[in-house]
């Protein structure tokens, strides 16, 4: 049994804390308002971010970071990527011991393009901590809290402690794969949300399935392309963390960033949309923040492209779609433009 303290208490944070609690673990879950950690501490529910779902006795809330790390040797950080500096900020000083830093959230910041684990690195000073490790996958809090089969990868550097965390989480509901990509493995879980947000739009406008799986598709083809650019594997974008996540975000009614898509593609504005939401809808920052970097990369990507200019710049959504059907004709395979440019294939 190991003493984790999971510092977020939002719907991922609480769904995975019930399955390190189910795996019987002692488990600690820190949240900012201390009117929830009564809730979980009394009641034993979240209400606000899993409405209905009775947590295990083993979680315990806490509502003061030092006394939620103490003594601990794990600990998962769930926080919006938003947050996760600020979050970071508070949590460095009340660390006593090096821990093994694992992080579930899904995104890039915007200013820096920085992924989690490399945020963490900058926050964390390397005395502070083992390793970092990175859990991703197509994993819905909803579906995880009523214990259905669910996979995810979790990927580090160091291999024994990937296999650490792997042995932490994994059980019969719940399979945990172990991929050393730790840039494939959080590009793809960062950028699929960007499209889903499209796969919400698409059919918020009334568009079918051939409309979604052409943006399923196609937007994993300039997922691959932005991150192999960035050093990642390009079999990581074929696995859980790749298309795995793309088709349950862009196809799931709980996915946030779908929804959110939807609410766009049927006319609401991005700020009431938001607000409307309640909960994080990271693929807003992330269109901004891998917008910039394909741009400073010069990497093709023309799905986030008009995603953002309709976040960001007040296009129609409509007509973002029919200018991403009257882009100029192409090869579908890259590497067979490239040969055919090369001159050894026609
Ligand atoms: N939900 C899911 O199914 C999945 C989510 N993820 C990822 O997990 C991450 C967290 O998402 P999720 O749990 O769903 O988000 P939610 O919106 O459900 O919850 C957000 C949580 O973060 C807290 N929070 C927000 N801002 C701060 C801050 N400045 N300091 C401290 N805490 C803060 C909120 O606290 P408060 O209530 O006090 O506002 C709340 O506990 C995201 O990156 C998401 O992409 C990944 C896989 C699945
Ligand atoms: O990452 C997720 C599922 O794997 C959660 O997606 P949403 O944030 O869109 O709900």
């Amino acid at each position: 049994m190991e003493k984790v303290a999971v510092i977020g208490a939002g719907s991922w944070g609480t769904a995975l804390a019930l399955v390190l609690a189910d795996n019987g673990h002692d488990v600690r879950l820190w949240g900012r308002r201390q009117e929830q950690i009564n809730e979980i501490n009394t009641i034993h529910t979240n209400e606000k971010y899993l409405p209905g779902v009775v947590l295990p006795a083993g979680i315990v809330g806490y509502n003061h970071l030092k006394e939620a790390v103490e003594g601990v040797r794990t600990l998962l950080l769930v926080a919006p990527t938003k947050a996760m500096r600020e979050v970071l900020r508070d949590l460095v000083p009340v660390l006593d011991e090096p821990v093994t830093l694992v992080h579930a959230s899904k995104g890039i910041e915007p200013e820096t393009y920085k992924r989690v684990s490399e945020i963490i690195e900058e926050e964390v000073p390397a005395e502070k901590r083992r390793s970092i490790v990175v859990l991703s996958g197509p994993s819905h809090a909803e579906e995880v809290s009523l214990r259905q089969p669910t996979t995810v990868t979790v990927s580090s550097s160091a291999i024994e402690e990937a296999e650490f965390v792997q042995d932490l989480f994994i059980n019969q509901n719940f399979r945990v794969y172990t991929n050393p990509d730790i840039v494939g493995v959080e590009l793809g879980g960062a950028l699929k949300n960007i499209i889903a947000l499209g796969a919400g739009m698409s059919d918020g406008l009334g568009y079918g399935d051939n409309a979604k799986a052409a943006l399923i598709t196609r937007g994993l083809a300039e997922i691959a392309r932005l991150g192999t650019k960035m050093g990642a594997n390009p079999l990581t974008f074929s696995g859980l963390t790749g298309i795995g996540d793309l088709i349950v975000t862009c196809t799931s009614v709980h996915s946030r960033n779908w929804r959110a898509g939807n609410m766009l593609g049927k006319g609401e504005a991005l700020d009431d949309v938001l607000k409307k939401m309640g909960m994080v809808v990271e693929g807003v920052r992330t269109t901004k923040a891998a917008y910039q970097l394909a741009k400073q990369e010069m990497v093709e990507m023309p799905i986030t492209s008009v995603l953002h200019d309709v976040l960001f710049d007040g296009k129609d959504a409509k007509e973002a779609v029919d200018e991403l059907m009257k882009r100029s004709r192409t090869h579908e395979v890259e590497d067979v433009s490239s040969l055919i440019s090369d001159g050894l294939a026609e």
